[in-house]
C-alpha cells in the first residue's frame, strides 16, 4: 500500500496542498482531479522524490519511502511526468531502457533482459516502429507515449502518472487507459492525475478531488463525480447520465457518462 499521511507538498517552503490522507492499494486505480494550479503535480513530484515532503510522510508497504534506497524506490514506484523537455538526442529505445536503470548492475549498463523489457514496453504502447527514432525528433504525444513506455519498462509495483493522456489522440488515450486498467487488474497500484472526469469514470476504482489546498477523501467514481461536484470544481455546468450498456446479458450495467454543457 502506498500510504500518504498528513502530507503537505509545495515548490517552496509554503505548501500548496496540506494534510493529504490517501491510501493506494495494490490493484487500485485512483484518479486525482482538480483545477489548474491546485497542486496535483506538486503531490506527484513529492511521491517521485523530486520535491521533498513539507510535512507528514509517505509509506510504501509500511516503511517510509524516504528510508529506501534510490534503486529500491525505483523498483517500487515509477513516475510519468507531465511534460519532458528533451535534451539529448537519445533514441526512443534508449529513453525507455533508462527506466530499467535500477535493474542494471551497479557498474554496468543495460543487459539483454533490460532491452527486451524496453522493447516489450514500446510494443505495449504501440511504438515498436519508433524504437530507433530520436526522442528530440518525435511529436509531443509520441514523447508522452515513450515516457509511459519508460515507466512500464521499470516494472514498478506502483505507477504515478501526471496527466499521461493530455497530448494523446483519442485512440492513444483509450489504448493507454486500457493498458493501465489491465496493469491495475494485474495488481499494480495506480495514481493518475487527469483533467478528464470521463477517464476517471471509465477507469478509476476511486477518485480524489484536490482544490483549495486540500485533497478530499477518495470515493467511488459515481459518488465523487456527480454533476454538482464537477460544477463546484470547474465552475461550468455539467450533465452526468447513464447510458444503457452495449454489452449483452441482464448483468451488464449502464455506462455513466459526463460532459460539460457548452451553450
Ligand atoms: N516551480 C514552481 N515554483 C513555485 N511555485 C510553483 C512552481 N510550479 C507550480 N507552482 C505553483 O504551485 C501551485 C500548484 O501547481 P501544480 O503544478 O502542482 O498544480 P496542478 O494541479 O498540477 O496544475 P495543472 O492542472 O495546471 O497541471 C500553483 O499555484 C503554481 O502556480
Amino acid at each position: 500500500m502506498l500510504h500518504l499521511r498528513n502530507l503537505s507538498c509545495g515548490y517552496t517552503r509554503r505548501p500548496v496542498v496540506s494534510d493529504i490522507e490517501l491510501g493506494v492499494r495494490a490493484g487500485e486505480f485512483v484518479c486525482l482531479l482538480g483545477p489548474n494550479g491546485s497542486g496535483k503535480t506538486a503531490l506527484l513530484k513529492t511521491l517521485a522524490g523530486i520535491l521533498p515532503p513539507l510535512a507528514g510522510d509517505i509509506r510504501l508497504d509500511g516503511a517510509p519511502l524516504a528510508h529506501r534506497r534510490a534503486r529500491e524506490r525505483a523498483r517500487l514506484l515509477a513516475y510519468v511526468p507531465q511534460a519532458h523537455a528533451p535534451v539529448f538526442a537519445f533514441s526512443a529505445r534508449d529513453v525507455v531502457v533508462m527506466g530499467r536503470a535500477a535493474q542494471w548492475p551497479v557498474w554496468g549498463g543495460p543487459r539483454s533482459a533490460d532491452w527486451r523489457a524496453a522493447d516489450e514496453a514500446l510494443a505495449l504502447v504501440g511504438l515498436g516502429a519508433f524504437a530507433e527514432r530520436l526522442y528530440t525528433r518525435i511529436s509531443g504525444g509520441e514523447r508522452q507515449m515513450v515516457l509511459i513506455a519508460r515507466a512500464l519498462a521499470q516494472q514498478a509495483r506502483y505507477l504515478v502518472l501526471d496527466e499521461p493522456a493530455s497530448s494523446l489522440d483519442f485512440g492513444n488515450q483509450v489504448r493507454v487507459l486500457q493498458t493501465l486498467r489491465r496493469l491495475a487488474r494485474e495488481g499494480i497500484g495506480i495514481l493518475m492525475a487527469t483533467h478528464h472526469p470521463e477517464h476517471a469514470l471509465r477507469c478509476a476504482t476511486r477518485v480524489a478531488i484536490m482544490r483549495g489546498g486540500r485533497l478530499a477523501p477518495a470515493r467511488a467514481p459515481a459518488e465523487a463525480l456527480t454533476a454538482e461536484a464537477l460544477e463546484e470544481v470547474y465552475h461550468v455546468p455539467f450533465v452526468v447520465s447513464d447510458l444503457p450498456s452495449s454489452g449483452d446479458g441482464a448483468a451488464s450495467s449502464p455506462i455513466r457518462v459526463c460532459a460539460p454543457i457548452i451553450n
